[in-house]
């Protein structure tokens, strides 16, 4: 029996949904270039990488709000620039995703989920535009369900993307799984009632996700397979 089977009492989960951003794709190398971009043409310093990376998780327009205030509480950035600055971070991220990589273990386990006839989901807080085509240009194959940042009222951590994924797969929470790499991931897998699997390599805000208490944490998407 694999893990994954282990997980659920010895049977597959009838629905897996992922996070995009730190679960399938390192993006945070096409996402800073884009920040900086956007700095860059409103006369500021760029950001660079490694903070960056602390920024991601909240959606875009939070990303670019956390990068004009420098730091992870945008509450002081004014509002119309704010707007500004996401219309050029927007277009600039539009402008390509060549620096984004598939982290390894993602193909084998959608293989392995595909190959059982499992419906899949990605729930990420990335605006949905930009979704398809990334998930197309990286290969990684078809999802039943996309929700994006923008696509409902409410974004992670608010479970209502897995709820609406529940209820269009006609699954049970209990008979879901959810994996992903940041806090907002494992709250609102818990707010949903569904099982959440974390990543280390991911992006958490600078925090260790094992602090989030998610149900299992892994360094490879593999290790539920083995
Ligand atoms: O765009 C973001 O802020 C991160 O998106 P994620 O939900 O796929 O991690
Ligand atoms: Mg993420």
């Amino acid at each position: 029996m694999t893990p994954l089977e282990r997980l659920f009492g010895g049977q597959l989960p009838k629905l897996v949904m992922f996070d995009l951003d730190g679960t399938l794709m390192d993006s945070v190398p096409d996402l800073a270039a884009a920040v900086d971009s956007m700095l860059i043409q409103l006369g500021r310093p760029p950001a660079g990488m490694a903070r960056v990376r602390d920024w991601v998780g909240n959606g875009s327009p939070t990303l670019v709000r956390r990068a004009l205030a420098g730091q992870l509480d945008d509450s002081g950035v004014d509002r119309a620039e704010g707007e500004v600055a996401l219309g050029l971070f927007m277009k600039a991220y539009a402008g390509g995703h060549a620096l984004t990589t598939v982290y390894p273990g993602v193909a084998p386990l959608l293989r392995w989920l595909r190959t059982r006839a499992i419906p899949l989901a990605v729930i990420t807080n990335k605006p949905e535009q930009f979704v398809e085509p990334l998930l197309r240009e990286k290969e990684l194959g078809h999802f039943d369900w996309i929700v994006g940042g923008d696509t409902l009222p409410n974004q992670k951590p608010d479970p209502a993307g897995l709820l609406h994924v529940l209820s269009q797969a006609g699954v049970s929470a209990d008979e879901a799984l959810f994996i992903g790499d940041s806090r907002n991931d494992v709250l609102a897998a818990r707010a949903a009632g569904v099982r959440c699997v974390a990543l280390t390599y991911g992006y958490n805000h600078g925090r260790p996700i094992a602090e989030e208490k998610p149900d299992r944490v892994l360094d490879d998407l593999r290790e539920l397979l083995v």
